[in-house]
């Protein structure tokens, strides 16, 4: 009775040449040949992306400890990840993480549909935070297991086009008990324009807080 929930990390035909390009790049690096000829893991890792972070499973544990059974199991059902939640493909977010664990790095790609306009023609500040948050705060969660972002600053430099391909590049800086902290770069997808900087902060939680 349960279908595969959809994969949104992989392409679809909104994707851009840009967009495709940058994807085979890396996704090519997922997998490596060996010396016989046959494949085997790459320095790169795809993380898959769907639009429900908490599994109906936990429902459970939100009617025993968030307020009232009804309104748990209606926002339970009716939550889904902020980023993927607008059903037109290419209309908002498109974008796929990588992972690198030897390298310490994540990278996003994404293609910043029409429905993020902030000035005209271009990228909304909020919607490039959205993405920096969700490229640091996978990274730190591959790194660190279970995070919330504490602190985010970012330095917005040059402005994104509407409807471009722009890389995002989050490197670990140190991590110190508790807290991961990463920075972020935003550049074009040719790594010619520097669009945005950023720092991040996570700090490790237990998943009883989440759920609390
Ligand atoms: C295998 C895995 C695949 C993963 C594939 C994932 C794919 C999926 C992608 C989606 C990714 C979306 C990523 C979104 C991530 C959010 O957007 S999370 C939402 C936004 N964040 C929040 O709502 C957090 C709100 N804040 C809080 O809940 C609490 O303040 C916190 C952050 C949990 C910390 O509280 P706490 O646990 O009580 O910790 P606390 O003792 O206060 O502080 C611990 C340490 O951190 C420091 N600290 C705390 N806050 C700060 C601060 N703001 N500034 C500086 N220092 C601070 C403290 O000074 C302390 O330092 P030390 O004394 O240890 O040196």
């Amino acid at each position: 009775f349960f279908s595969k929930p959809r994969d949104f990390s992989l392409p679809n035909s909104s994707w851009g040449p840009e967009m495709m390009r940058l994807y085979e790049h890396y996704n090519s690096q997922c997998e490596a040949e060996t010396e016989g000829g046959g494949k085997q893991k790459g320095p790169w890792r795809r993380i898959p992306s769907y639009n429900r972070s908490l599994k109906r499973k936990t429902s459970f544990f939100c009617v025993c400890f968030s307020g009232g059974v009804y309104l748990s199991k209606l926002i339970q059902s009716k939550a889904r990840l902020f980023t993927r939640s607008i059903k037109e493909a290419g209309a908002a977010f498109e974008y796929v993480l990588f992972d690198n664990s030897d390298a310490q790095k994540c990278v996003g790609i994404l293609q910043a549909g029409h429905l993020l306009e902030g000035p005209p023609g271009f990228v909304h500040g909020g919607a490039i935070a959205t993405m920096i948050d969700t490229v640091t705060g996978a990274h730190a969660a591959v790194l660190s297991g279970p995070v919330m972002t504490a602190n985010l600053n970012i330095n917005y430099r040059s402005p994104i086009p509407l409807g471009s391909t722009v890389l995002l590049e989050s490197s670990l800086d140190k991590t110190e008990g508790r807290k991961t902290f990463v920075s972020c770069q935003v550049t074009s997808s040719d790594g010619a324009t520097l669009h945005t900087e950023a720092t991040a902060l996570f700090v490790s939680i237990s998943v009883r807080k989440i759920l609390d």
